[in-house]
């Protein structure tokens, strides 16, 4: 109650007493009363007026202070409430005691599944709907299996209880005689008394016991902790938190890979007829359940019908997200048929840091008939190339390995004291530089005479493949051995690196005899100890020629664009089997291939090991350095004493010059002439009058005039221009 304003009531009240207060809020105006009205009110003095206004007054702010404070709080709570770390906290305290739920949920049918058989009972279930009869035997005589084997383990368990029971009660029995006669022999040997050892047994029991008494409580108490934790981290794996509970935190959470999380994650391509069938609450079929291999999980499911495996491959991205995974740590392969899926799914980040160090990178040796380190399988699996009696073709698009992969097989190579190695890089290319000192060959560069050389080279190693042949004979063996080649009786280790073939290959000039060479070197020199190794870019008819790739049997396909390039260098019907390269994404897959001919399936999927040649982190001239210490007892260099080829030149004005009579002759007939007259110079025996009157035009700025059908080479023009070749020669003789 208030008390506030003031109004005089009677005269008898008296001038102390005589005011009557009203009670009525603070702030509000009194209605005016009548004298009529009975007013409810107390008598009080103006001292116990202002006494009890002062009260109220404080009362008041009191209570405004309150009113103030509680708006604070709520405001406070509110914005607690609502705050975005609260609702994160908040959502996160929930998801765990969710996901430990979901945990003992999972352990529960984990539990009933082992009982029940329930993969076989699935997997049954989805062999009958999709009418697959054999699976569907299959899958019945699995389960048929394994509960054969349950019924047996049964009926060992009392035979292995009594068996535990009594090797327990054979081991108790050891003990104490062996106490015992410790005991004796302490007594006998009077080093001390009998009773002593005893009891110092039974004291250090005694102890034992009580410590484990002292350890009980405690952890007894943590017992209950650790069977959620390890609930929590079941949940983890197995359980999905709903929507509406997910943090940023959980974008990067492991998941496990089990056949619920596969088929998930192809729920969610949402291609129609996958979606269809699990609509039907059907599961899918899985060949191979789901199980650990290597640093990963591999399954292999039918799809259902009108799925290929490629379909997924080709969206390998967007299936990785569904698992959790980095586009890199997911590899869906064509199984036996188009519609069988191949999977395996790497532990998380256990592709992060590719192939590791190259093994043999500050020591080691290497025996090249054993075969070279390579890289190593997705599984984890060190895989080592197989290089005797094959030769290799690399190939991929450009920047995903290729001179990579190349390095690291002739680093191998390197490292075997009786090895040849040359090196041919028909490009502006530093990236073989390192392995100079210990080459018998080396060729770098892109211009003609470079190419020529390349071509004196191969037309050389052409001339060794026979000789070598020859050798065979005599040893009376069909291929070299680890025996002979060690024996310096010329049949060593010979590798030759191709590096860009195509280039080569392709030149106008040199590149028809060189695709010749080639095809006779890989052909026949593999038996005779020679492996050649080319390297190209996208393997087509006109780059590379069938008969070279036809003769690799070892191919390494990095990411490639078609199932032309992918055939050519992983074999053919590669593509069509599900070896594909295609599969691999330029740029997330670098250094990472699909190999032919390295292990005994049909393909392998590597990380190749990466030595970089970068000039701060050299890595291959310390294994050069090393390899060349290596053949330093041997004496030099395997090869290095060979002597270098001599490059045969022709002049073709000096041949025309030489072939041409008085009178123009049709540049269709002169080839026949040339070659003629320079029967070996394999660049005449293809040439056609085209080619030669471009040539002339080209090189020697001759243009051949057309008359009619016909273009006649004219000698008197061919004569001018050597005429006035040689006087400038002549000039620049003089000045020098
Ligand atoms: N095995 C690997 N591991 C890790 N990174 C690699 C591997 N191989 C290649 N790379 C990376 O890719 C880059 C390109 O490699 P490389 O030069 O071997 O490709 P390429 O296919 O030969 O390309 P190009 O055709 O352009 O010569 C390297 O500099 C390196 O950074």
């Amino acid at each position: 109650m208030t008390t506030d304003d003031t109004t005089p009531q009677s005269a008898e009240a008296g001038e102390e007493l005589a005011r009557v207060h009203y009670l009525r809020p603070e702030g509000q105006d009194m209605p005016a009363v009548s004298d009529a009205e009975v007013v409810e009110g107390e008598l009080i003095s103006d001292e116990e007026y202002r006494y009890r206004t002062s009260q109220k007054a404080q009362a008041i702010a009191r209570y405004k202070g309150y009113a103030h404070d509680a708006v604070v709080v709520g405001r406070a709570v509110k914005t607690v409430a609502t705050h975005q770390h609260t609702k994160t906290a908040g959502k996160a305290v929930i998801s765990a005691g969710l996901t430990t739920v979901q945990g003992v949920e999972s352990w529960g049918k984990r539990a009933w599944d082992a009982s029940t058989m329930g993969v076989y009972r699935r997997q049954i279930k989805a062999a009958e709907a999709s009418g697959d009869r054999e699976a569907l035997a299959d899958w019945t005589e699995r389960r048929e299996q394994a509960v054969e084997r349950r019924h047996k383990r049964m009926l060992d368990l009392p035979g292995l209880a009594w068996g535990t029971a009594k090797v327990l009660v054979g081991s108790l029995a050891g003990c104490v005689a062996l106490v015992l006669l410790v005991g004796l022999f302490v007594q006998f040997s009077g080093t001390g008394a009998f009773i002593d050892v005893v009891t110092g047994v039974l004291s250090a029991i005694r102890w034992v016991f009580t410590a484990i008494a002292i350890a009980w409580t405690p952890f007894l108490m943590a017992l209950p902790a650790f069977v959620l934790l390890a609930a929590y981290r079941e949940g983890r794996k197995r359980g999905q938190a709903p929507a509406w509970l997910a943090t940023a935190r959980e974008a990067d959470a492991d998941m496990a890979i089990d056949e619920t999380t596969i088929a998930k994650a192809l729920e969610a391509l949402r291609i129609p007829q996958i979606s269809a069938y699990l609509k039907q609450g059907l599961p899918l079929q899985f060949l191979t359940p789901a199980r650990i291999d290597g640093r990963g999980t591999h399954a292999v499911i039918r799809l259902p019908a009108g799925v290929t495996a490629e379909k997924i491959a080709r969206r390998r991205a967007d299936f990785a997200t569904g698992l959790h995974r980095l586009a890199k740590e997911v590899w869906p392969t064509t199984g036996a048929e188009a519609g069988i899926l191949d999977v395996w799914v790497a532990d998380k980040g256990a592709l992060a840091e590719g192939a590791g160090e190259y093994p043999l990178l500050s020591e080691g040796a290497v025996d090249v008939f054993k075969g070279v380190p390579f890289g190593k399988t997705l599984r984890g699996t060190p895989l080592l190339a197989p290089l005797m009696e094959r030769n290799t073709i690399t190939g991929g698009m450009p920047g995903q390995g290729k001179s990579s992969a190349a390095r690291v097989l002739m680093a191998g190579a390197a490292l075997d004291p009786t090895a040849e190695l040359r090196i041919y890089v028909p490009d502006a290319n530093f990236d073989f530089e390192a392995f100079k000192p210990r080459c018998s060959r080396y060729i770098m560069g892109a211009e003609d005479e470079r190419i020529a050389e390349i071509l004196a080279d191969l037309t050389d190693l052409h001339a060794e493949v026979q000789r070598r042949g020859e050798l065979l004979i005599r040893y009376e063996i069909p291929s070299v051995t680890r025996e002979l080649a060690s024996k310096n009786v010329g049949l060593h280790p010979l590798f030759v690196l191709l590096e860009e073939a195509h280039v080569a290959i392709q030149h106008p000039k040199y590149g028809g005899e060189i695709a010749k060479l080639l095809v006779d070197i890989v052909r026949l020199g593999r038996k005779r100890g020679i492996h050649v190794l080319v390297s190209t870019q996208a393997p087509t008819k006109d780059s590379m020629p069938r008969d070279v790739t036809r003769n690799c049997s070892n191919g390494i396909a990095f990411a490639v664009g078609d199932h032309v390039a992918n055939d050519a260098l992983l074999g053919q019907g590669a593509y069509a089997a599900g070896h594909r390269a295609t599969e691999l994404i330029p740029g997330t897959d670098k250094g990472t291939a699909v190999v032919k001919g390295f292990t005994g399936e049909r393909s392998d999927i590597v990380q190749v090991y990466f030595l970089d040649v970068a000039k701060d982190h050299d890595q291959i001239t310390p294994i050069i350095e090393r390899a060349l210490r290596l053949i330093e007892e041997r004496g030099a260099v395997p090869g290095a004493d060979r002597p270098v080829p001599e490059i045969e030149t022709r002049d073709l004005l000096e041949d025309l010059d030489a072939v041409l009579g008085k009178q123009p002759v049709n540049a269709a007939d002169v080839p026949a002439l040339l070659a003629q007259y320079a029967p070996d110079w394999t660049p005449y025996q293809g040439l056609s009058g085209k080619a030669l009157r471009e040539l002339l035009a080209a090189e020697h700025g001759i243009k051949v005039p057309s008359t009619g059908n016909r273009y006649p080479v004219d000698p008197v023009t061919v004569r001018e221009v050597l005429t006035s070749r040689a006087t400038a020669d002549l000039d620049e003789d003089e000045t020098t």
